[in-house]
């Protein structure tokens, strides 16, 4: 990988990443990955477990070198320039670790301390603010043995903030919490976000992305399978329709010519869809380059001679939409 002269990334772009690829000796973990994460975005990156989430989180924070392609970070690239970034961003990747028999309050001190970037003298109104802002003021003198993993997550996020950041970076920040601390972090990523924080957030959970995400990417065994805003993503997720017609062979026709991708369902019954947005393509785009509306399909239908009996717009869940697209069992849960 060596640094281009051209930027990748726009400037309204928290990252960019052109043919981002990471192979662990033949296996290829990232695959050619072409990341568009807005400012100020909420942007969920979802895959299930594998699917290299954190290989790709790892590449952007410097904690791994691609094998190939680019990747920038707030306007620079990464790895080459990431001492100018790095301040700016703060990022929560495998659970964070912390004194057990020090209180929240101590060990954000002994983190921030061991930041050769931080400022000493305004370290202690930091560290109150960073406290308060998770919500952890009452339990700043408190052991961390003794705080719940909810507790534990936020001050890991406190840590993340010691500094005013431009983008928070997340790996699946709800992992092993229970309920109450999943909704706790959940609500701490809307507030931050509502203060202008790009939020990158890693998970597998499709709810967490329904509930808190504004953007999303949706990644199957290392390649990028989806992006988009999340209307987009639900927009699509609507776009299927059920034929019922004994002119089965002539409907499929009809439906391939428009560029559904058409199957039979029942020896009478056509399930069809527009078909997913290539890798790297925002869907909405790719839906509405082109796209046959759905009333233009019954009139195709009818104008080649297919008997209709039965028309439904039958339209997936988001949930249903990101199964096929990962192809594998889903967590949805969460
Ligand atoms: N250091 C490594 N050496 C070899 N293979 C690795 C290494 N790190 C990751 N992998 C492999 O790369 C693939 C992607 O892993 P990665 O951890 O990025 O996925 P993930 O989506 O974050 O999943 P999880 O949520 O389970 O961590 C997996 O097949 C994993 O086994």
């Amino acid at each position: 990988m060596t640094p281009g002269p051209a930027s990748v990334a726009s400037p309204a772009s928290a990252i960019a990443t052109r043919g981002l690829t990471k192979t662990f000796g033949n296996h290829t973990a990232v695959d050619a990955l072409d990341l568009t994460v807005p400012r100020a975005s909420v942007f969920g990156f979802l895959g299930p477990n594998g699917s290299g989430k954190t290989t790709t989180i790892r590449m952007l924070l410097g904690l791994v070198a691609p094998t190939g392609g680019r990747a920038e970070v707030l306007g620079e690239a990464v790895p080459f320039r990431l001492a100018r970034v790095l301040p700016h961003v703060g990022a929560l990747v495998e659970g964070p670790a912390f004194y057990p028999f020090l209180s929240g309050e101590a060990n954000l001190r002994r983190l921030d301390t061991a930041d050769p970037l931080t400022e000493p003298r305004t370290r202690s109104a930091r560290i109150g603010a960073a406290l308060e802002r998770v919500g952890l003021t009452h339990a700043a003198r408190k052991k961390v043995h003794a705080y719940s993993l909810g507790m534990k997550q936020r001050l890991g996020l406190a840590a993340a903030l010691l500094a005013p950041r431009e983008l928070l970076v997340l790996d699946e920040p709800t992992n092993g919490l229970d309920p109450q601390g999943t909704r706790e972090v959940r609500a701490l990523i809307r507030s931050l976000a509502d203060d202008g924080t790009t939020v990158f957030v890693s998970t597998h959970l499709l709810a967490e992305v329904d509930q808190v995400c504004t953007h999303a990417a949706v990644l199957r065994a290392g390649r990028l399978v989806a992006q988009g805003t999340l209307d987009d993503l639900r927009g699509d997720a609507r776009s299927r329709v059920r034929v019922t017609t004994p002119d089965t062979d002539a409907a499929l026709g009809v439906l391939r010519r428009l560029g559904l991708t058409a199957e039979t369902a029942a020896p009478d019954t056509i399930d069809a869809a527009w078909p997913a947005a290539e890798a790297g393509v925002d869907t909405a785009a790719a839906g509405r380059a082109g796209r046959t509306a759905t009333e233009d399909v019954v009139a195709a239908l009818v104008a080649a001679g297919v008997r209709v009996r039965g028309f439904t717009s039958t339209g997936t869940t988001l949930e249903q939409r990101f199964v096929e697209l990962t192809g594998e069992g889903f967590d949805v849960a969460g």
